[in-house]
């Protein structure tokens, strides 16, 4: 059953909230209910410790507003609260309907100012933020709509009731078609509903009218180069080039470079779909040139669909959508190449060609493990696409090393 991400009058006792009070742990999830809950202890630290606590969720019809006002306020508050305040990401649900999340943040001032509540008093403006702030008393919590003065007069105590968890994390309940998309008229969609606030849309969904895809019908192999960034795409793709006699293509194709990095400044809704489109367009120059000679391909929907996953998918590896979701399987309409490497490297090794390339060094500890878990969480998604799904090279030996293992990769599979 499909619920629209909004809180109804009446409907919010059927919801689960969820706040990643801890990125490595299962997300904290609790209910609502009329009568007082003993809290367990883990609810105890984040509910029983001392300080004022507030949550705020965006609920909109329009995607895109929704989309824009959750990263404004996502600023917003990294760049206005002390460091006395904890920002967590929540969310509250419907378990296991798609398209019920309301995505939001927990916020825990354990400040003397009333920075917090500044802050939510401007953001109260917006009719698309709907803001609730917990009391205490002695064992119990309870939930209230908040108002800068006084209590909400409508507004019923429901007390916190912990839950268990959730047979799928929430992130992964909003990914289709707001994170990946799979079919390209999905995708143009998001794009043309942003012409009015980002003029760029209109330039790119010409470019990509403009294209005709042309079927493979007897075409030369299509090879597909993925990995995460600094694994060595561009030195293996470029002298797959040489050696094959081969065309080199990359998604987002050349044409886009100008647009990528207005896209890559926007919400993941719009930014996503922007990358979805380059694999349609860069579909169109494979069906093209794999005609006249076999086509290299430095990333593809691959890469398109494992960073979407693994940015929209909070926390910790466990929380990706789980092995046979139907979020991995390849979008019925987009060109299918007849290989998918993917080059993996350790950490340490990575870590070291960026450091080479000039880049990470000012990386700060906290960040790194942060990214520590996205760089997890991309690869586990990479691995999991199917139809066609990838080949795992190791790329930590030499260049020429590295060739040659892929040639005798091309050689077997695609008799190139
Ligand atoms: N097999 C390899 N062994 C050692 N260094 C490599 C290897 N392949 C690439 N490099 C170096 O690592 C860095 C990243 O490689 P690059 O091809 O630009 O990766 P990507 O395109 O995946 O970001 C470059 O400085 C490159 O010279
Ligand atoms: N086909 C593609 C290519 C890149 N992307 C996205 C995924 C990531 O957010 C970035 C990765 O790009 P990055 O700049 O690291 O790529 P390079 O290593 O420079 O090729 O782009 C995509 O969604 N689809």
């Amino acid at each position: 059953m499909l619920r629209r991400a909004m809180f109804r009058c009446g409907e919010l006792c059927s919801r689960v909230f969820a706040v990643e009070f801890d990125l490595r742990a299962e997300p904290l999830y609790f209910t609502l209910s009329s009568s007082p809950q003993v809290l367990h202890h883990d609810h105890q630290r984040l509910f029983g410790d001392c300080g004022k606590l507030f949550s705020l969720h965006v609920q909109s019809e329009n995607r895109i507003e929704k989309a824009q006002t959750h990263a404004q306020i996502k600023h917003k508050l990294s760049s206005t609260l002390s460091r006395d305040c904890d920002v967590f990401e929540a969310s509250s649900f419907i378990p296991d309907d798609e398209n019920s999340v309301v995505k939001g943040f927990f916020i825990r001032d354990k400040s003397t100012t009333t920075l917090s509540e500044d802050l939510l008093n401007t953001l109260r403006q917006s009719k698309t933020v709907c803001m609730f702030s917990y009391k205490r008393e002695g064992q119990y919590c309870w939930q209230e709509l908040w108002s800068p003065v006084s209590p909400v007069k409508e507004s019923v105590r429901q007390y916190i009731t912990p839950a268990t968890a959730a047979k799928h994390h929430p992130s992964t309940l909003n990914i289709r078609n707001s994170d990946v998309f799979y079919s390209m008229d999905e995708a143009y969609k998001v794009l043309q509903e942003c012409t009015d606030i980002i003029p760029e849309s209109k330039a790119v969904l010409k470019l990509v009218d403009e294209q005709l895809e042309i079927s493979s019908g007897d075409a030369y192999p299509v090879i597909v180069i993925e990995g995460l960034d600094a694994t060595g795409k561009t030195t293996l793709t470029e002298a797959l080039r040489e050696s094959l006699n081969a065309t080199l293509l990359k998604s987002p194709p050349q044409c886009l470079t100008s647009f990528r990095q207005r896209f890559d400044s926007e919400p993941p809704l719009i930014r996503r779909a922007f990358y979805a489109l380059g694999n349609y367009i860069t579909a169109a120059h494979i069906g093209k040139e794999s005609l006249r000679a076999p086509v290299i391909v430095d990333r593809y929907w691959h890469s398109t669909a494992a960073y979407a996953i693994a940015t929209a998918v909070s926390g910790r590896v466990e929380n990706l959508p789980r092995l046979d979701s139907e979020l991995y399987q390849w979008p019925g309409d987009l060109l299918q190449p007849n290989l998918v490497l993917l080059l993996t490297v350790n950490p340490e090794e990575r870590l070291r060609r960026l450091r080479d390339r000039g880049q990470d060094k000012t990386v700060e500890e906290a960040e790194l493990e942060l990214n520590q878990l996205f760089r997890l969480k991309v690869e586990e998604a990479y691995k999991r696409i199917q139809n066609p799904a990838c080949i795992i090279v190791d790329a930590s030996p030499s260049p020429q090393e590295v060739l040659q293992q892929v040639q005798r990769l091309i050689r077997n599979k695609c008799h190139l």
